[in-house]
């Protein structure tokens, strides 16, 4: 499956048809996550009013979902719109940020994800060890240190919520449980960008709005967002002009870029 060629049709096909994408996210990465939708040619609506939430997610091409500021309000914004986007057959992503940092933050993403269906889990080592129960010292919202095997932890997560689950880092992985793959790219920039993990979550949305296979969306999506990451660190000093070169080289992405720089790996036989 991990062909450039099916990267750049995905690229092409979220250009082409602009999904919209409803995101209930938090306020820190609010406004990055709607560039970088617009960047890589989705429509975003950041709504989270009860009265409106299952009607925007309804109409939807995803809905994702980010913990990174919780609020008993945003929890049931959350769950209406879920719900309705499961009705829908509206594919849901859900980032859970910092979920090794509270109780309230882990039983808030397991409440969410026995009454909605997810399509893709995003997170960072720390919060997929808190998904997986692994032990982790988890920073906050950083993934911070622990000893466990990501593809492990991955597999059980993707298979206890039959979803697909994508652990960002300096090499990201991605798996259902059953395939597996590791992407590469990516610049030591990323992690002083804060929302730059909430944006891949956005960036992954974007892609499942536009093919029912989850799992290639996401490898797809991991793939040009960390290589949009690399190509931008490689021409700034620091992280303010990251973020400005982020946002330019998700717009500008490319095929040749995709073919020439793309590293992604199939793990799942090793
Ligand atoms: N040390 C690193 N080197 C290269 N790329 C990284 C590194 N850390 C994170 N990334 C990239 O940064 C992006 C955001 O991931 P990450 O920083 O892990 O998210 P979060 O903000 O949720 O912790 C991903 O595309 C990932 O590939
Ligand atoms: C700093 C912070 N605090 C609550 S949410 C948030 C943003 C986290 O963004 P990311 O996980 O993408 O770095
Ligand atoms: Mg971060």
């Amino acid at each position: 499956m991990v062909k450039n060629q099916r990267f750049i049709e995905l690229m092409d096909e979220v250009r082409k048809q602009k999904p919209l994408l409803h995101v209930i996210t938090n306020r820190v990465a609010i406004n990055d996550s709607a560039n970088g939708a617009l960047a890589v040619g989705a429509s975003p609506i950041m709504a989270e009013a009860h009265e409106e939430v299952a009607e925007i997610a309804a109409i939807s091409g995803a809905l994702e979902l980010n913990i990174g500021n919780l609020t008993p309000y945003s929890i049931e914004s959350m769950r209406l719109s879920g719900r309705a986007a499961n009705k829908a057959g509206v594919p849901v992503v859900l980032d859970p940020v910092g979920a090794g940092a509270t109780d309230f933050r882990l039983q808030t993403v397991q409440k969410l994800l026995e009454k909605v269906k997810v399509a893709i889990i995003r997170g960072n080592a720390g919060e997929i060890a808190a998904l997986a129960g692994e032990k982790w010292a988890a920073k906050g919202v950083d993934a911070g240190d622990g000893n466990g095997d990501v593809t492990d932890m991955a597999n059980r997560v993707a298979l206890s919520w039959n979803t697909v689950v994508a652990v960002s880092g300096a090499v990201d992985t991605i798996t259902d449980g059953r395939r597996t793959y590791r992407v590469k790219n990516g610049h030591p920039l990323f992690p002083y960008m804060t929302g730059s993990g909430c944006l891949n979550g956005v960036i992954q949305a974007a892609y499942v709005a536009v093919t029912s296979n989850a799992l290639e969306a996401s490898v797809a999506a991991s793939t040009i967002y960390a290589l949009a990451g690399q190509l931008a660190g490689e021409k700034c000093a620091g992280p303010g002009s990251f973020r400005q070169h982020l946002m330019d080289e998700l717009y500008l992405m490319n095929e040749e870029k995709i073919q020439r720089y793309a590293a992604v790996e199939d793990v799942t036989d090793l």
